[in-house]
């Protein structure tokens, strides 16, 4: 009480608000005085009465509401239609319980990129706990109806086919300072296997852009680049740098919000088999049994939260990477991460922020539904036990052996001749890549000391990106990188300045090599356009000047070569080359270079669709009896299509339409020929054009023209009912008609009244019928199938 008063007297001004509050009650304001007559008190009334401003506007200015343009009236019409169909989809069951399992978050990228930095961070924002390794699931309690399971896939394609099939929600990250790798884009095509979950992108190390023109440049390449792979409009976050080895809060915590308020569409294959990310695995087995028999067979208890349907007691289950086992029993066990109770409470307190890792050893302590389990920090155990390493020099290079068969099979390289190309097994995945326009580039990081491997895209989308790099005038070092990125020509000079100042790994060099004899072996293929043309003629040279050291005089040679038409030159240069391709064997690739580039031409015009097949209809083949087939060691015969298939050019061009002109339709005689088609003429016996014409007539002859309510007779008709009408009284029938008249419009109005209706019905209201019927259905049977699982 004494507070309050003391309160009063600190503060006298809000004494006088009050006050002045009460003095405004007791002198009421003199109020305006409302309009009942002009423009502006109609207006009041009709908004009243209820007509929309709206419409009023249109009918004062209707021109200003006038089609302006009709293609851009079409535009807008079709935009909106797009937008609307766009939301339209068929309602898929949802499934899910009413406290559904956490949602799986996979985070996804290339090595180094920062994944488990990622995790780290989410886990501290939601939970306010460190974890220090990320292994295994982690789930955490993020809201009051959500928790959430984060999972690391490492850089292995079984793990990214495992995990693509359970993720709810990918993480995308991508190394914003060297582009996009090939692990984003493997997996975005497993993804597409089982059906796309949700992907969003994050972007990391813009840290290391320095100039902001560069950052902001490849921000949007990389999100367009993004939109295209995935769907226009996908999400991509940025993750700007880093803060004490921590990505900076408050990105993460709208990264966070974002996961925690995301809907999720339930995809088919997930809703329709039962599985289990599991997150806690026990050896159940009688240790002597293992000490016994090593390879004996195991019990193994498995802890995850089942999701999609139902897991029977005893059903069959797969377990990636082992095989197929049936289950011995499943068990209800207590929610290791329960939701919190429901309150009225927002946010979440401390208590309710919980964090279950198990493989990651978090907690310490595990209850079982027979054992508790203690986790001891690795720290905690002194290893006294020396590894004791076999004598033999036969068994410890055996031991020492890290890489299986399998590795070493997939490294190993084939060269079916001695002058053609190296084959790896990496070229088969290679070429399906090359035909989407992706390609893949190996690209050395001194930084991280790791080979990565880049996605080079078509050669459009790259000029593009080079010209718009190369745009920015203040471009600084890391732009340059870029640029160096982008162009290959400019990447052969790069490894060669590393391989002279020896900076780089002798796979390198190796690699360095294989890219040289690539370029020998390869034939110079044509180009689909100029500027690929332009751009390998470019890359010979590049390459030219980088290896075999070839001078500017060469070059002013080879020009002179070409501007002197004698063949006694040509010949002598021709030697002169061949003494030169002598001294540099690397020029050998020069060897007859307009045969290769023709032969090289005619491949891809097989290859290309036959645009000449597509103007003239076909192609006319001419035979070629006399076909030469070599062969090769009397075994293998060489396969010469260009030789045997040789297209006549000079055919007839189907695309155009070439009117008739050898008949003259004016003649008399074709008119007549024409009419005996129709009118006249005898086809069959007793089939006489003209006479089935009147019976025709006859029959068919009368119609009424339902707009204009003119009712045509047939000729025939109407000779017979003149010849009649000429005998009757003409007043009195014009009166019928005029009777007769009247009746059928009448029963055309209603007709049209009763289509009309119809089309509304079918139309106006049904926008989106379909769909709703569908959810309508889908509805009833939710509530049928709840009512019954209840009762
Ligand atoms: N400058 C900078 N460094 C980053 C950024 N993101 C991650 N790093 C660093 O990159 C290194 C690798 O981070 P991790 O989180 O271990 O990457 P990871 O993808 O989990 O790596 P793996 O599990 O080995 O595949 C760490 O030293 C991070 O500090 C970033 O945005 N900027």
């Amino acid at each position: 009480m004494s507070h309050s008063q003391s309160m009063s007297f600190l503060i006298p001004s809000c004494l006088y608000f009050t006050v002045n509050r009460m003095d405004e009650k007791v002198r009421k304001q003199k109020k305006h005085q409302q309009k009942h007559s002009g423009p502006k008190a109609e207006r009041k009334k009709q908004k009243k009465l209820g007509a929309s401003e709206e419409e009023d506007e249109r009918k004062r200015n209707p021109k200003a509401f006038a089609v302006q343009s009709a293609v851009r009236m079409a535009k807008t019409f079709h935009r909106a239609q797009d937008i609307k169909t766009k939301k339209h989809h068929i309602p898929v069951v949802d499934r899910t319980p009413l406290e559904p399992p956490p949602v799986v978050i996979v985070v996804v990228g290339p090595p180094k990129v920062g994944k488990s930095t990622l995790i780290r961070c989410l886990i501290k924002n939601f939970t306010r706990q460190k974890l220090g390794d990320i292994c295994g699931p982690v789930t955490i309690v993020s809201g009051k109806k959500r928790r959430l399971t984060f999972i690391e896939c490492t850089n292995d394609i079984n793990t990214m086919i495992d995990l693509a099939k359970v993720a709810d929600l990918v993480l995308m990250l991508i190394d914003a300072s060297f582009g996009f790798e090939m692990e984003t884009f493997e997996f975005l095509n497993i993804c597409q296997v089982h059906g796309f979950p949700r992907i969003m992108g994050v972007l990391t190390h813009l840290d290391s852009f320095k100039n902001n023109n560069t950052l902001r440049k490849t921000k949007k390449k990389l999100k367009h680049r993004f939109w295209t792979e995935v769907y226009q409009g996908a999400k991509l976050f940025y993750l700007s740098g880093m803060v004490y080895g921590e990505y900076q809060t408050q990105e993460v915590k709208n990264l966070g919000r974002f996961i925690c308020v995301m809907k999720f569409r339930p995809l088919v294959w997930q809703s329709s088999h039962p599985y289990v990310l599991v997150d806690r695995m026990e050896d159940l087995t009688d240790p002597e049994n293992i000490r016994t028999n090593p390879k004996c067979d195991r019990t193994v208890s498995l802890y995850g939260y089942l999701r999609g349907a139902h897991l029977k007691n005893k059903s069959h289950i797969h377990i990636p990477g082992i095989g197929d086992f049936q289950v011995g029993s499943v068990n209800f066990l207590p929610d290791p991460c329960p939701l919190p109770d429901a309150q009225k409470k927002r946010a979440l307190n401390e208590k309710e922020r919980l964090l279950y890792a198990p493989m990651a050893g978090v907690g310490g302590l595990v209850y079982d539904k027979d054992a508790v389990y203690i986790d001891f920090p690795a720290n905690h155990v002194n290893q006294h036990q020396e590894e004791v390493r076999p004598t033999t020099e036969l068994v410890q290079s055996l031991i020492d052996t890290h890489a299986t068969l399998d590795a070493k099979m997939a490294v190993s390289k084939v060269s079916l001749f001695s002058s053609s190309a190296i084959l790896d097994p990496t070229d088969v995945n290679k070429q399906s890549r090359e035909q989407e326009g992706i390609k893949e580039k190996h690209v050395w990081d001194p930084n991280i000391k790791r080979e990565r491997r880049k996605v080079v895209f078509s050669k459009e989308d790259e000029e593009d990106d080079f010209s718009g790099s190369c745009d920015s005038e203040d471009s600084d070092q890391a732009d340059e990188e870029d640029e160096n990125d982008d162009d290959l020509g400019t990447y052969l000079r790069a490894e060669c300045k590393e391989t002279a100042t020896g900076d780089v790994p002798p796979k390198k060099i190796q690699k360095l090599e294989k890219v040289q004899r690539e370029v020998i072996t390869e034939e110079p293929a044509f180009a689909d356009s100029e500027d690929e043309l332009e751009n390998s003629e470019e890359d010979d040279e590049i390459w030219e000047a980088g290896y075999s050291g070839h001078s500017s005089e060469e070059e002013l040679e080879k020009e002179s070569v070409g501007e002197g038409s004698t063949a006694e030159k040509m010949k002598t240069q021709s030697e002169k080359e061949s003494e030169e391709k002598e001294e540099h064997g690397a020029l050998r690739w020069k060897d007859g270079l307009q045969q290769k580039a023709a032969e090289a031409f005619l491949r891809q015009q097989e290859t290309v669709p036959n645009l000449r097949k597509l103007v003239y209809g076909s192609v006319v083949e001419a035979e070629n009896s006399e076909e030469e087939e070599e062969e090769l060691g009397g075994l293998f015969k060489v396969s010469l299509p260009q030789k045997s298939k040789k297209v006549q050019a000079n055919a007839l061009d189907c695309s155009h339409f070439t009117p008739d002109t050898s008949h003259n339709w004016d003649l008399e005689e074709m008119l007549n020929s024409i009419r005996d088609c129709f009118v006249t003429g005898k086809w069959e016996k007793g089939q006489d054009a003209a006479i089935l014409l009147k019976q025709d007539e006859k029959l068919y002859g009368d119609f009424e023209d339902l707009e204009t309510g003119i009712v045509h007779t047939s000729q025939a008709a109407e000779q017979d009912e003149a010849e009649n009408d000429e005998e009757n009284n003409e007043l009195k029938d014009v009166q019928v008609k005029m009777d007769d008249e009247e009746v059928q419009k009448n029963k055309r109005l209603e007709k049209k009244r009763r289509l009309k209706e119809q089309f509304d019905t079918e139309y106006d209201d049904g926008d989106a019928t379909y769909f709703d019927d569908l959810k309508e259905e889908m509805q009833k049977q939710a509530e049928v199938d709840y009512f019954t699982i209840c009762s």
